[in-house]
């Protein structure tokens, strides 16, 4: 049998268990504020922008879309994109004809690009439709780099 506490010990051991259990009840508190706060921040914090960078051996820009989603904001005018003089071709050689068919930004038509020594080769020409987005200019350059490259 043990012996019973000395009469102090008891108040002196409530009050110790008292003061632990405030301690992590405010521990707790502030925890569940910051993480509500983190929380609100990361909501609020807007999506990074489209970043458009100009590739090493190119004057077309390689395009980094981090927003695919389509924002009518962006249908706005754009400035004409910088031409890449080893890819880029007379267009007065290049005869449109009909609408071949059309995809999710572009339209393609059928065509004929007239050779040095007359003559003309049927080609496609893909172009963005009217009214066009940023987010579709991007994606449109982005093909042409993949072609460019040898990877569509
Ligand atoms: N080089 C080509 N020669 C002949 N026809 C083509 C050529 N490229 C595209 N087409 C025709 O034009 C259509 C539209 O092509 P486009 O590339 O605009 O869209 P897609 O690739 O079919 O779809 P999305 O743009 O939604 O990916 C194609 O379905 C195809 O019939």
């Amino acid at each position: 049998m043990s012996s019973p506490a000395p009469p102090l010990l008891v108040p002196v051991l409530v009050a110790a268990l008292v003061s632990v259990l405030s301690a992590l009840a405010v521990l707790l508190t502030l925890w569940v504020i910051s993480t509500f706060c983190c929380r609100r921040r990361a909501i609020q914090t807007p999506p990074p922008p489209v970043q458009v960078e100009h590739g090493p051996d190119s004057l077309l820009p390689v395009v980094r879309d981090e927003q695919p989603m389509r924002d009518p904001e962006s249908c706005l005018p754009l400035d004409p994109r910088p031409l890449d003089p080893a890819w880029e071709l007379d267009r007065q050689r290049l005869k449109l004809g009909s609408s071949i068919g059309e995809g999710y930004y572009g339209r393609v038509l059928s065509a004929k690009f007239s050779v040095p020594g007359g003559g003309s080769d049927p080609v496609a020409v893909k172009m963005l439709k009217n009214n066009f987005c940023k987010a579709d200019l991007m994606d449109l350059v982005s093909e042409i780099e993949f072609m460019k490259q040898g990877l569509l």
